[in-house]
This record gives C-alpha cells, structure tokens and sequence, in this order.
C-alpha cells in the first residue's frame, strides 16, 4: 500500500490522499496495520483510492477537495506530484502526534466546530460560542467550481431588475454555476415582512440581505447587521440581490462588509419616465394619484451609483438591450474577474 500526503486542511489533521492498495503479499499486513491506525475497515480500503483525513483517532472520508477517480497511469499527474509518498515510517509519526493530547484536542475543536476560546456576548446573547468548520468556502467554491460573490442590481421600479436577475440565473444555470437569488419583493413577502417604505425600513431591508457579521479578530467579533447575500457568497454561491435600494449609503455599507471585489454592483439605468410607462403592477398611477406615499423616483428619492462596477443604459437608438443581452454583459464580467471558475 502506499500513502501520500497533501497540505493540511485548517484544523491542522493529517490529511492522506490517494490511499491506494495493490494487490501483493504484503497487502493484507499493511491493510490491517493501517486500518487499525484508522478504525476503518479494511475491506473499504482494497482496491480504493481515497482521500483520508486522521481526526479525533478515526479516519474520516474526506470532502475538503473533491478528487476525481484517477488512473493508476496518471500517477505522474500534477496533483500526484505535488503530494510526497509516506514511507512506514511516516504512517508511525502520524500515529504518533495522533495519540498526543494536544493534538487529539485540537482536532476535537476542529471538528465539533467548537473553539473554547471563543465564548462571547454578543447584542442580547450571552454566553455564545464562536462554531468554526474546517469546510471553509475555498472548499465550497472548489466543489462548486465558481467563486462565491454578490450581484448587486439596483434601479427603480420597473426598470427590469426581477427580469435580469431572471435571465442571469438561467443563463448562469445553463453553465453550471449555482445562484440564488434574492428580489425585494420576495424577501418582503417573508423575513422582511415587518419593513414598510419608510427611508429607515428600506435601510433595514438593505441591511438584512446585503452585510453580514464582520469578525474582528481570533476572540471577538461585533454583530453589525443581517447577512444574507454574504452568507450565500461565503456559501460559494453567485447571490444575486435585486432591490431598489435607493440610497447610496445602504448600497455602500454592504459594499464594505464584502471582501474586496466580490461586491458587483450593477445599475440598471432606465428613466423614471420609460419605468413609469411600463408600469406593470400599476404602483406608479397609484402614487400619481397620490394613493401610495413615498414612492421611489415619485416622492422618494432615488439616488443612482456615483461609481459601481457595471451600468446598464439606454442605447444610441433610444432601445434597451434585451435581459438575455444585460445578463452577458454581466456574465462576461463575472467571466473576466474569475467568478465563473474556483
Ligand atoms: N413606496 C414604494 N416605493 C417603491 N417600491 C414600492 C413601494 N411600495 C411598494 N413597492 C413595491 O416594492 C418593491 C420594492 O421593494 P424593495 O425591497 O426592492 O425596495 S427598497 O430597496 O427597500 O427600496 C417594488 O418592486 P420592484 O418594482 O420590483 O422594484 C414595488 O413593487
Ligand atoms: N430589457 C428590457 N427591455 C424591455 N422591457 C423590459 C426589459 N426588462 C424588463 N422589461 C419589462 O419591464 C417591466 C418591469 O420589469 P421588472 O423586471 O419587473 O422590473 P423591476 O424588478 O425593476 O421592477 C416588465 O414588464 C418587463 O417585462
């Protein structure tokens, strides 16, 4: 049998990859000897090349990085090179630190997702602890084989963000690549159906789905709003959000609590008049009519990007691209910042 090792994964356990038994004289020995080392079968080794992790005393399958069912004539593969044959003498040392306290504790941490360091208060919670999970999302997105981000399309009623978000995530779909969206109207028929249109409601609303918890350092972290989009992009998922957000302020608070570039903010640039026209729900003749108050780009104020990553505008020829044209436009800048691929 020989065993190879890759980099560690973050909770510091022995990773063997590629576990792989030959059928020889020495094969039973080893088999035995190893899955007493792991607590596994031996049964489930033979013949198998699999990706072990060695934690808390047992051998987990592991998920960290999903690896292909490979030839044995790939043996000098870039992922075969990149991993070093353990020896013997190697298997002995893992057993080793593996018996160790210090160890079997910190692995124990790892994977019960516990950190004993970390009780904290945090707003009206006492007494809570930090669970960290050694599946980070560069593991997510490796399985996905996308880079998680946000999609943030903004613009008044009826200039055609549900239709982007739409064509966006079927054209996205047809590539394979996992998205979720979350539309202004859906959120406020469920988590936000507390928010009216009051200007600190809308913030509310945007605070919810656009930011997240931000965390400080090893031992503390502040709570400083809702997390949905942030949670789907750390999920590896394309979140597309779709709401007016009208004010630049929410737009850049969300912006802030994104790391740097996952945070594409597109403005979808129709004129009231154009938007007023399609009318499609009929909300802007009833706001003319003075029947809903506070309508955006009626008697709320809509404030456009001062600088966002894309603008989707009116053409030369007074005509708007179709959604399928908006959501290539999107779909190549997502291809060119390397979102499309882990
Ligand atoms: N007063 C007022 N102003 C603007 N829009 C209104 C209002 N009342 C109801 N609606 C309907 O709610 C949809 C906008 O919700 P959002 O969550 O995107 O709004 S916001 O971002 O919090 O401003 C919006 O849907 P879209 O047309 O999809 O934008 C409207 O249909
Ligand atoms: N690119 C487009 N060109 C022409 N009409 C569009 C376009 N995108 C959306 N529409 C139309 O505009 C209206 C509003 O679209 P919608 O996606 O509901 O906007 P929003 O979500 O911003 O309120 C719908 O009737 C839709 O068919």
């Amino acid at each position: 049998m020989s065993v190879v090792r890759s980099s560690p994964p973050p909770c510091s356990s022995a990773v063997l990859c590629n576990v792989e038994c030959e059928p020889s004289a020495s094969q039973a020995a080893e088999n035995l000897r190893f899955s007493k080392l792991c607590g596994i079968s031996a049964a489930r080794l033979h013949g198998s090349r699999k990706r072990l992790v060695l934690c808390d005393g047992r051998a987990r399958w592991n998920s960290l990085k999903p690896i292909k069912a490979k030839d044995d004539d790939d043996a000098g593969s870039d992922y075969s090179r990149k991993c070093s044959v353990m020896s013997n003498e190697n298997v002995k040392q893992i057993k080793e630190m593996e018996d160790s306290d210090s160890l079997w504790n910190e692995n124990r941490a790892s994977f019960s997702g516990k950190n004993p360091c970390q009780v904290s208060n945090v707003g009206n919670s006492t007494n809570i602890l930090w669970h960290d999970c050694p599946i980070q999302k560069r593991d997510r997105q490796q399985l996905l084989q996308q880079r998680g981000c946000v999609v943030w399309l903004t613009g008044l009623s009826g200039s055609g963000k549900s239709t982007l978000a739409c064509a966006l995530s079927r054209s996205l779909h047809a590539r394979g690549k996992l998205t979720y969206i979350l539309d202004g109207d859906n959120v406020r028929h469920g988590l936000n159906r507390d928010l009216s249109f009051r200007a600190e409601d809308r913030s509310e609303n945007i605070r919810r789905i656009g930011t997240l918890y931000i965390i400080n350092s090893q031992t503390s972290y502040d709570l400083t709003s809702g997390e949905v989009a942030k949670l789907f992009a750390d999920a590896g998922l394309i979140c597309i959000t779709s709401l007016i957000s009208p004010y630049q302020k929410d737009r850049d608070a969300c912006r802030a609590l994104v790391p740097e570039g996952d945070f594409i903010e597109v403005f979808i640039d129709v004129p009231l008049h154009v938007c007023e026209a399609r009318d499609p729900k009929g909300l802007y003749k009833l706001a003319r009519a003075g029947k809903i108050k506070g309508f955006t780009g009626i008697d709320d104020p809509y404030e456009p990007p001062s600088s966002c990553e894309i603008v989707l505008q009116q053409q030369q020829g007074n005509g708007f691209k179709s959604p399928c044209e908006m959501a290539e436009i999107v779909i190549s800048y997502l291809e060119e910042k390397g979102y499309l691929r882990a």
